[in-house]
């Protein structure tokens, strides 16, 4: 580190310490802010110079040891946080973020950390509840159903081959990685960033709900002639009831929002019963939802505990995007979309999805 500190681009071996130095200096010299942008294919190890970009930031404007601890301190701690919720096993990378992440280090006039924010943005959601072979989920799922005994019987978990949404896929075990030890590490991560055991309970209170909607199949109401659905069996029943425990919510009310849609006229409203397979959409949307509410609401909590500085004279950003993937499914058409999306904008690209795969919502077109 001391070897790139205040040596001109390119006078060392190329490194990322070399480009934080650099936007370092700048930003001193030239009394503007900077940003850094990581790119690269999914693998390719965005996030890890991230991290060395944070570090070597932290040795040129961080605060002494004596100081207590320090904000440069707290936004790496939070990584271990981001990864557990936000990060997942794909064919490419064992530890891949699903997330964009721009991290805001804020700087006084002397040049030193003042404060620090992280933005995420375009969690891919659609992963709570569809996985294909041989990736996995996040990894916050696997740490819960390895925690000990007492929490895993308090949450109603177990083997996570038992769960829909982690099943599809084959690969529930990393290799060099032991869940159980990562779910001690996350609580210890989540306690330095400021977030409390009762907070701790919460967040898996709702992710362990969200492996229990998994688990709701619906059939036919019976005797019913029009669309209708319930839950299939008492083990359907027993997840439902399960899934309204944990986030605290009345049973009844939880099934009536998957079976039937409510739909409000000029002066009345409609309530339309739903068949089996609308029923396990709406279940699916609502794992999404929460798991991405969840998701904002650590990075909020996270952001609380760092503290921005208000009146932080200059800034440099890391912005870590999204590796570039090619999947098996990528159809031509798909790809012709996107180049189109290209030539005409992104409105082309929101409209043909719409067109395509009939969705409405627009965070299921970001997704
Ligand atoms: N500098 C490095 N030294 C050693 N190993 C590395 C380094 N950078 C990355 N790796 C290895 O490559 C893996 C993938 O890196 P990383 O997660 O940073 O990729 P990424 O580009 O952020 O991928 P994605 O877009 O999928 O999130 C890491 O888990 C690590 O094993």
């Amino acid at each position: 580190m001391a070897k790139y500190k205040g040596a001109a681009f390119g006078e060392q071996s190329p490194h990322p310490y070399a480009v934080a130095s650099s936007a370092y200096s700048k930003m001193i010299n030239e009394e503007r802010s900077q940003s850094i942008l990581v790119s690269g294919e999914s693998g390719a190890g965005k996030t890890e110079s991230t991290k060395m970009l944070m570090r070597y930031l932290a040795f040129l404007g961080g605060r002494a040891a004596t100081e207590g601890r320090s904000v440069e301190q707290q936004v790496l701690e939070s990584n271990p946080v981001l990864e557990a919720f936000g990060n997942a096993k794909t064919v490419r990378n064992n530890n891949s973020s699903r997330f964009g992440k721009f991290v805001e280090i804020q700087f006084d006039q002397k040049g030193r950390i003042s404060g620090a924010a992280i933005r995420t943005y375009l969690l891919e959601r659609s992963r709570v509840c569809q996985i294909s072979d041989p990736e996995r989920n996040y990894h916050c799922f696997y740490m819960l159903c390895a925690a000990p005994k007492e929490d895993v019987a308090k949450y109603k978990l177990g083997d996570p081959r038992k769960f829909h949404y982690l099943n599809q896929s084959n690969c529930f075990e990393l290799d060099g990685v032991d869940d159980s030890k990562e779910y001690h590490a996350t609580k210890r991560a989540m306690e330095v960033v400021g977030i409390s055991s009762e907070e701790q309970d919460a967040i898996f209170r709702i992710v362990a709900a969200i492996l229990h909607l998994g688990n709701i199949e619906f059939v036919k109401r019976v005797g019913e002639e029009l669309d209708s659905s319930q839950p299939k069996d008492e083990e359907c029943y027993f997840h439902l009831k399960t899934a309204a425990e944990l986030l605290m919510c009345d049973e009844k009310s939880l099934e009536d929002s998957f079976c039937k849609r409510v739909m409000v006229t000029r002066g009345e409203t409609i309530t339309k019963s739903l068949d089996p397979n609308a029923a396990a959409l709406s279940r699916d949307a609502l794992a999404k939802i929460v798991y991405s509410r969840l998701f904002d609401w650590i990075i909020c909590k996270i952001n609380n505990s760092i503290g921005q500085d208000p009146v932080s004279k200059s800034l440099i950003g890391v912005l870590d995007i999204y590796g570039f993937e090619s999947f098996k499914t990528n159809s031509k058409s798909t790809l012709q979309t996107i180049e189109n999306s290209q030539k005409y904008g992104m409105m082309t690209l929101v409209d043909e999805i719409r067109t395509r795969w009939k969705v409405i919502d627009m965070q299921e077109i970001s997704d």
